[in-house]
């Protein structure tokens, strides 16, 4: 088991390490890591080579070959353990024994340098994961498309025929399918959790003679950990690897899909119920949901032989559920490219609730596992956990601004302030930021939990040679900020610093007087945003995204800021300190709510498009 205490160290944690938050030295290393890879890519002979992705294990770039088609290299990151790096070989293995027309076919293995590379072909579309968050939760009707290709998928793959071994894939999630807009098709990529199953859909142990059986050790699982946010319990237990897991993955992709979630934790409060599927579709996702494995099984059973109705369920394309907007999200006038990161209190969050150790399997390796614990997720209860991924989601966007929700008797007290930077998102953000919400409301606690959301493009830098040098201040470094008068008619703005309840347990830097001095002055100017101060040993970043609301004060808000930089070598300390200011007018209540309404598509759809176009006919 990982150590918990030595994994927590620091309280605000960026859900991923953005490029433009690591220090010179190590983007310069990953700037001249990614030049290299394309160059190899040239050499090769591979033209319009591009960066295409990042997972836990590694970067994917796309090129053009000679004769235009288009190939995907998988590159394992090389600061991993060389256990790790050996997965990208067994993955690429596991996918060359998969033919089937929604698989990217496998190309070629290298390993050069130390480097692998896997080859396969381009899945056309976009990643399910980006699709939701570009056009929010998906229509029924496509989750049924999605759906039943992944069964058609699973179909071939756990299928026994022409002296075939049944494969699972065993990470089914949103980022793991390729969706073809134009054909509504999809493609099932990144193999690197798929095994051959140690048991069939019905628990048999899966072996083609009694000496084999024999020879394997029945009690140990082969099975690889997948995506935490995603996988069901049997493979969270690690239980013998079986085709459950790729439909526990399946349903968990559909229940984020449709619900604007980017993991399945939430389904207690935003319950199948609630996400305006057809009845059977709900019946049979919670049955999936069930806490009893038997009602699993029953669920997948029920599934596979009702394929026939699922197809057939008509949908009414003009139909589009009223949304209750919770939080608005404002738009910018400016649309521009963000690297938006969240800085949230969830570790003091965490803190409150017991920590036991929920996972039984020997995980100890895993990179998945490690990022499990890194976020905190582990000991949560379920509803937590959705609540903190529903905050990580928002990252996502391109979004700055803050939020503070305060827990008391009554209900929830939400004071917040984002502004998007890309207006087609409005809708995909008002749906994570009512998720947010509505999750708020499922958790009784006492106490407040802060998320404040910068473009980590503004990040100051400030390097030094060892913990005990004065750090190297570039005469150019500025605390950048916006002015806007349209917020002017809100009343005085309400100031959340991490101080507010007296010492914070999530603040663990402490300023000297001088920066101290400036902080309060500044909070006397209205302005809105935050500032938050990370000193590690040799790196020194000054997060901020703020936005004057009083032009009048503007000469006096940018030399305090400049009084900031001037004073970046009297911190005598190391970790982190945040403020954040939210132009609020009056902050919103929300009572306590156990789960979201039920909410089922209309029936007698049919009908009633039948009656549409009699009418339109009619008409004409
Ligand atoms: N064959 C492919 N065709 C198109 N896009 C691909 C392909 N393979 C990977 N990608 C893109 O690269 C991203 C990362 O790839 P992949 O999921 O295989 O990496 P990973 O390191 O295993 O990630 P994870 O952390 O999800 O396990 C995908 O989400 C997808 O957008």
């Amino acid at each position: 088991m990982p150590n918990t205490q030595a994994n927590i160290q620091h309280f605000y944690i960026p859900e991923d390490q953005s490029f433009y938050l690591l220090s010179s030295k190590d983007a310069k290393k990953l700037k001249n890591w990614f030049a290299l890879c394309t160059k190899e890519l040239q050499r090769l002979g591979y033209h319009d080579i591009q960066l295409i992705g990042k997972g836990a294990f590694g970067f994917v770039f796309a090129g053009t070959t000679e004769t235009g088609q288009e190939y995907v290299f998988k590159f394992s990151r090389s600061d991993l353990p060389q256990t790790i790096q050996d997965r990208l070989e067994e993955e690429a293995y596991m996918l060359s024994q998969v033919s089937h027309a929604a698989v990217p076919k496998f190309i070629a293995f290298h390993r050069a340098h130390n480097q692998s590379i896997l080859v396969m072909e381009r899945a056309p579309g976009k990643d399910l994961e980006e699709y939701s968050l570009c056009f929010g939760k998906i229509p029924p009707q496509m989750a049924i498309k999605v759906l039943l290709q992944l069964l058609d998928v699973f179909n071939y793959l756990h299928s026994k025929a022409n002296g075939k071994r049944i494969q699972i894939h065993g990470d089914i999630k949103p980022s793991n399918l390729i969706w073809d807009e134009s054909s509504e098709t999809l493609q099932v990529i990144d193999w690197g959790s798929s095994v051959f199953a140690q048991c069939d859909l019905r628990g048999q142990y899966v072996s083609d003679n009694f000496m084999d059986l024999l020879s394997q050790d029945m009690q140990t699982s082969n099975a690889r950990l997948g995506d935490v946010y995603f996988i069901g319990d049997e493979q969270m237990q690690g239980q013998l690897s079986s085709p459950i897991f790729d439909y526990q993955g399946l349903m968990s992709t559909i229940y984020a899909l449709c619900s604007g979630q980017g993991a399945r934790f939430g389904k207690g409060v935003i319950t199948p119920n609630s996400l305006g599927l057809p009845k059977v579709c709900a019946d049979i996702m919670n049955a999936l949901f069930a806490k009893e494995q038997v009602n699993r099984s029953e669920g997948i059973k029920y599934l596979n032989t009702h394929q026939f109705y699922l197809r057939n369920l008509v949908f009414n394309p003009s139909y589009t559920p009223t949304e209750t907007v919770l939080l608005p999200c404002y738009l910018s006038v400016i649309e521009r490219d963000v690297e938006t990161v969240v800085y949230s209190s969830r570790k003091s969050f965490l803190r409150e609730e017991v920590l036991t150790d929920d996972i039984t399997i020997e995980q100890s390796h895993d990179a998945q596992f490690e990022r499990y614990y890194k976020q905190y997720l582990q000991g949560m209860g379920d509803n937590e956990k959705a609540f903190i991924t529903a905050v990580s989601r928002l990252g996502k966007f391109p979004l700055v601004g803050g939020m503070a929700i305060r827990w008391d008797k009554q209900g929830i007290e939400v004071d917040a302030h984002f502004t998007l930077y890309a207006h087609s998102m409005q809708r995909s953000v008002e749906q994570s930021l009512a998720n947010v919400i509505t999750l708020a409301r499922a958790i009784h606690r006492k106490g407040v939990f802060k998320a404040c959301l910068f473009d980590a493009k503004m990040t100051q830098h400030f390097s030094r040679e060892s913990a005990t040098d004065i750090f190297v201040i570039d005469s150019a470094a500025k605390i950048p900020y916006r002015v806007n008068n349209e917020l002017n008619d809100v009343q005085l703005s309400r100031e959340h610093s991490y101080f507010e309840d007296g010492s914070d347990p999530d603040e663990n830097l402490t300023l000297p007087l001088g920066i101290q001095c400036v902080i309060n002055e500044l909070n006397t100017i209205r302005h809105s945003g935050c500032i938050i101060f990370e000193v590690l040993s040799t790196h020194m970043k000054i997060h901020s995204s703020l936005v004057l609301l009083d032009e009048s004060k503007e000469v006096r808000f940018k030399s305090l800021l400049d009084d900031i930089i001037r004073h970046v070598n009297d911190i005598n300390d190391m970790g982190m300190a945040g403020f954040m200011k939210l132009p609020g007018k009056d902050p919103q209540r929300f009572s306590y709510a156990a789960t979201a309404p039920e909410h089922f598509y209309p029936r007698n759809v049919k009908q009633r498009q039948t009656n549409e176009k009699r009418n339109d006919h009619f008409k004409r």
